[in-house]
C-alpha cells in the first residue's frame, strides 16, 4: 500500500503520487486507471512527484485521464509547490516541469502565486500544423470561429464570444481538441470579456474534457485576450470552480498565476489494483 494526496486548486482535481523514491511505476495506462471516476480514485490528472537534480525542489510530471503526458498543469502546480513547503515549512518552492521551472511563493490567505514561464506564441512552439499567424487561426465550428493560440508548455486555442454561456463546449471540444491543425492536441478555451481587466473562461481540456479549472489555460487565455487588445497585461480570470490572477509581464513575457489550493483527503492505495 501507498499513500496518495487528493487535491484540487478551484475544483480541477488532482491524485498526487510521491515517486521521489523512484520505486512506483505509473505509465499511461495505470495513469487512466487511477483517474477512472468509477473504477479508480477520479481524477482530472495524476500528478507524480520525482526526485529533482540541482536546481528545483521536486519534479512533478503531469498525465491526464486518457493517459497522455502534459507540460504544464497550472493548478497542480501551486498544489504540488504548497504541499513541498509544507514539507520543510518553507514559502518558496521551485517546481520542475518537462516544460521548465516554475518558481512559486505563498501569499497571505492560503493563496499561491506561480511563474509559469514565458508564454511562447511561435506556431512552432504551440505548436501549430502550418506556419501560420498565431493570433488568427483557420478554425471554426459552430459559434465559435478564429481562435488565437499559444504555449505555456502545452498547447492552448483560445476562441472569444459575446456570450460563454450561449457555447455548447461540450459539444464542439472534442472535435477541435483533435483537429488536424494541432500535431499534439489542444486545450480549447473560450472567454467571454466582461471588462478589460476580468475575462470568463471555459476550458475542454486537451485528454480531460471539460473541468472546473484550467490553470495554464486561464494564463493562455489572458495572453491571447492582450494579444487581441480586448484586456490588459493584468486580469481575474473567472472560471466555473472559481477565480484565478493572470499577470503577463512586461519585463520578460513571463505568465504569473495566483489562486487557492486545497487537499480533500489522503489516503492508502494498492498500486499493483491497478494495471501497469
Ligand atoms: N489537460 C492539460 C494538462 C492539465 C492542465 C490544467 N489542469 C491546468 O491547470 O493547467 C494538457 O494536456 O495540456
Amino acid at each position: 500500500m501507498i499513500p496518495f494526496h487528493k487535491m484540487h486548486g478551484l475544483g480541477n482535481d488532482f491524485v498526487v503520487l510521491d515517486n521521489r523514491a523512484g520505486t512506483l511505476a505509473v505509465g499511461a495506462a495505470r495513469a487512466a486507471a487511477l483517474a477512472d471516476r468509477r473504477t479508480g480514485i477520479g481524477c482530472d490528472q495524476l500528478i507524480l512527484l520525482e526526485r529533482p537534480t540541482e536546481g528545483a525542489d521536486v519534479v512533478m510530471r503531469i498525465r491526464n485521464p486518457d493517459g497522455s503526458e502534459a507540460g504544464a498543469c497550472g493548478n497542480a502546480t501551486r498544489c504540488i509547490a504548497s504541499l513541498i513547503a509544507a514539507e520543510g515549512g518553507r514559502d518558496r518552492v521551485v517546481v520542475r516541469t518537462i516544460a521548465g521551472d516554475l518558481p512559486a511563493e505563498a501569499l497571505p490567505g492560503g493563496l499561491w502565486r506561480v511563474d509559469m514561464g514565458p508564454a511562447r506564441l511561435g506556431w512552432q512552439e504551440v505548436p501549430l500544423a502550418a506556419e501560420m499567424d498565431t493570433l488568427h487561426l483557420p478554425l471554426g465550428r459552430g459559434v465559435l470561429m478564429d481562435p488565437a493560440a499559444c504555449s505555456m508548455g502545452n498547447p492552448h486555442a483560445t476562441f472569444f464570444v459575446p456570450d460563454l454561456d450561449a457555447v455548447p463546449l461540450a459539444t464542439l471540444g472534442p472535435s477541435l481538441e483533435t483537429d488536424p491543425l494541432f500535431p499534439q492536441r489542444a486545450n480549447i478555451g473560450v472567454v467571454q470579456v466582461l471588462t478589460p481587466g476580468h475575462i470568463r473562461l471555459a476550458v475542454w481540456e486537451r485528454g480531460a474534457g471539460l473541468t472546473l479549472a484550467c490553470g495554464s489555460g486561464a494564463c493562455a487565455a489572458l495572453v491571447n485576450a492582450a494579444r487581441r487588445g480586448l484586456t490588459g497585461r493584468r486580469a481575474t480570470v473567472s472560471l466555473p470552480g472559481g477565480d484565478l490572477g493572470i499577470e503577463w509581464r512586461e519585463t520578460d513575457g513571463h505568465v504569473l498565476m495566483t489562486g487557492p489550493v486545497a487537499t480533500a483527503f489522503t489516503g492508502m492505495l494498492d498500486l499493483d489494483a491497478y494495471p501497469a
